[in-house]
């Protein structure tokens, strides 16, 4: 095994040894991927005995049953080892891989053995009592693959790795005991907080076990590749572009580049940059791998003289400084982790005038009330722009629907905008990001929660408003600003064979509908709701009629797309409301819901409250359908409860032997890897 050897390397240094945990979700940064498909040890290898080979014909003594922990322990001190892959204790016992294999597996199942599945490696196995006797945290580098793997791993540890790479998964639900997968992207080096490669190569030295000459040299190129550009605004006005070399002139900018972005060369090294296609060029050469410094001055517009009246949280300061750093970027955070607080603290901190840009009405006013808690700002200073309202403030509030029509260009220009936000940034439209190029002189910020889009959109959100500035999900809810939400998945077997057989000959959309509105479900709502009385709760559905019926049922009211804005926001208000408790509506004695208290318990809610309304004092939240959603819906919901008041619990009911099982599961799995518990239960029949 050399250095640099993609394999797990317990050799490495002795305090670094075997990881207790399975990877069974391990998987790519975005994608999903099932427990299956996590290659096992079949996969060959030039190592690897195969099965039909003569040795297979005939099994010696050791049958699987015959495999003793003793055996295995000898197995490894002969491998010298603490670990080792079915292989190996198969050449060391002198019988087969799939023999072997059988035998770990009775060891694994009688506890004595734990198993790490390593994506393409081979599967290795150790006894469970070494994980159990070491506390110590343990990292383990695959350099080729560029991953780290920690094994309870310290808030020093886990601030670092986050400066320059991308949790993927965490496993384990104990966090004694979690594992973390971390993988470093080049554009988590492009955009990593230093400020030369050193200084990053000493954050990673002092992280890793030892060095790793090849991942170090991987690490200084890809920085040396986001060094390479640079815009500035020359002393006449006009943006130029800087190459580091005349041939990244000549081969790569020239390359990608036309007379559309450049207008003129101005030397061997320098070009003249056509204003109205800087975010073009900027995505031209992000994609030839050679992202930008983007050091033009910026408009600020006029002075806006405001103060933050709230102190941030440690966090929150490092997300405003490194904005500000580096004038662009999107604060990515678990609902609830105060990212509107920090964009009014960063709004306060530019002290330009302010375009914010939002999903619905309803945001809109929140964010108008926001601003008034948390700064100094006069309120004649803010304008709303939607609906019917078209005011242009120094701070002005639009929707994203209004911003991206055309008769509505001239929001654009209407101000010299210093700071453009963009909250709920997955939402941005087609029509805004192609008036990107006037949004590229100025301060870009984006706030998003679930950074995930299912078109696989991610990049554009991160190089049109700039790269993803964020905490560790895992340190926020430890730190406790944030709830750690505790999801279970309830399977909800169907309430009939009629209901079951219905569902088994229907296809398409209305099998969806038919599992999403399983009416066992009704029962399984009621039953959660009672056992957590003292809870404020949200039902989410996804067909209407399944939200008319439950509310019926329950007594509660129903909040969609139909119910209007200003019954909407009375709801939510009452919803909000922390006054007498209402015992209405749960038990279904009072009709309405409503009962005679203000306040309300019990929401059922369609997609339009989904997003970023800001329920704070939802308790438990119940995701009845929507299964078939996207994953940062999943997300989402599971948000709506994530705030930092009282304890969150979220259900998800999935209809057992439906696709919605698999749903749910990979919905959650997205959860699991931002470091949320999940659980489990099948509901009686
Ligand atoms: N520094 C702070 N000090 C005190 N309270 C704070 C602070 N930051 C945020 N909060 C409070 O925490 C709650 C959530 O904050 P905020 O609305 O900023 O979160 P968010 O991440 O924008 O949520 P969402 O993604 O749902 O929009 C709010 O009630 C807010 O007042």
């Amino acid at each position: 095994m050399t250095a640099d050897d993609d394999r797990f390397d317990p050799t490495a240094d002795a305090t670094h040894f075997p990881v207790a945990i399975e990877w069974k979700a391990m998987t790519d940064d975005t994608g999903d991927s099932d427990a299956g498909d996590t290659p096992s040890d079949d996969t060959p290898s030039d190592d690897t005995p195969s099965d039909d080979t003569p040795a297979a014909a005939a099994p010696p003594d050791d049958a699987p049953e015959s495999l003793s922990l003793d055996r295995f322990h000898e197995a490894l001190e002969a491998e010298e080892r603490p670990l080792a892959t079915a292989s190996e204790v198969a050449r060391r016992l002198g019988t087969t891989q799939s023999v072997a294999r059988d035998a770990l597996a009775a060891l694994v199942d009688r506890g004595d053995v734990d198993r790490l599945d390593v994506e393409s490696d081979p599967v290795v196995f150790y006894p469970t009592d070494w994980g159990r006797l070491a506390t110590r945290e343990r990292v383990v580098t695959f350099p080729k693959r560029r991953e780290i793997v920690v094994d309870r791993p310290t808030q020093f540890t886990r601030a670092r790795l986050s400066q320059f790479a991308h949790l993927v998964d965490t496993t384990g639900t104990d966090p004694g005991t979690r594992g973390y997968l971390y993988r470093i992207r080049q554009e988590d080096v492009w955009a990593a907080p230093f400020d030369d490669a050193d200084a990053l190569i000493a954050s990673l030295r002092s992280v890793l076990p030892r060095r790793y000459d090849h991942l170090e040299g991987w690490i200084r190129d890809q920085w040396r590749r986001a060094h390479r550009f640079r815009l500035y605004t020359h002393q006449d006005g006009y943006v130029v572009l800087r190459a580091a070399s005349e041939s990244l002139m000549g081969n790569v900018a020239d390359q990608h580049l036309d007379t559309d972005h450049l207008r003129a060369p101005i030397s061997e090294t320098e070009a003249w940059v056509n204003e109205d296609a800087v975010a073009e060029v900027k995505r031209a050469l992000y994609d030839a791998g050679y992202p930008v410094q983007d050091d033009r001055d910026l408009d600020v517009g006029d002075p806006v003289d405001v103060d933050l009246t709230t102190d941030l949280r440690p966090y929150q300061e490092t997300w405003v400084e490194t904005f500000l750093e580096r004038r662009s970027g999107v604060y990515v955070g678990p609902p609830g982790s105060g990212k509107t607080v920090a964009a009014i603290a960063t709004i306060a901190a530019v002290g330009g005038e302010t375009l914010i840009l939002v999903p619905s009405r309803e945001l809109a006013e929140q964010w108008r009330e926001e601003l008034l808690a948390h700064s100094t700002v006069d309120p004649a200073d803010i304008g709303l722009y939607h609906g019917g309202r078209k005011e242009i403030r120094p701070i002005t509030i639009a929707t994203y629907q209004i911003a991206g029509m055309d008769r509505h260009r001239s929001l654009f220009d209407s101000r010299k905008w210093g700071l453009i936000c963009f909250d709920e940034a997955h939402h941005v439209t087609a029509p805004v990001y192609s008036r990107t190029a006037e949004l590229q002189s100025k301060h870009r910020l984006g706030l998003s929660a679930t950074p995930v889009r299912e078109t696989g959109s991610e990049e554009e959100i991160y190089t049109l408003i700039g790269q993803p500035i964020g905490a560790d999900w895992d340190e926020l809810f430890e730190a406790g600003f944030v709830q750690e939400p505790e999801v279970e998945i309830r399977y909800v077997p169907w309430r009939d064979e009629l209901a079951r057989n219905e569902y088994a000959s229907a296809d398409g959309r209305e099998r969806r509908r038919l599992a999403a509105e399983n009416p066992a479900k009704i029962e399984e709502i009621r039953y959660l709701l009672a056992a957590h009385r003292d809870k404020k709760a949200l039902v989410f559905i996804e067909f209407l009629d399944q939200g008319k019926a439950i509310a019926d049922a329950l007594g509660v009211p129903f909040v969609s797309g139909e119910t209007p804005h200003y019954e909407r926001a009375e709801l939510f208000r009452r919803f909000r409301d922390d006054g007498a408790r209402s015992s209405a509506g749960r038990d279904g004695d009072a009709p309405d819901g409503l009962g005679t208290s203000d306040a309300i318990d019990t929401l059922v809610v369609s997609r339009v409250g989904d997003e970023g309304i800001d329920l704070p004092n939802a308790e438990l939240a119940i995701v009845a359908s929507g299964l078939g959603g996207s994953r940062r819906q999943g997300a989402q919901r599971a948000g709506r409860t994530m705030r930092p008041t009282g304890s969150a619990l979220v259900y998800v009911l999935a209809t057992r032997g439906s696709s919605e099982e698999e749903f749910a599961q990979r919905q959650m799995r997205h959860l699991a890897r931002k470091g949320v518990r999940v659980r489990e239960t099948n509901v009686a029949e």
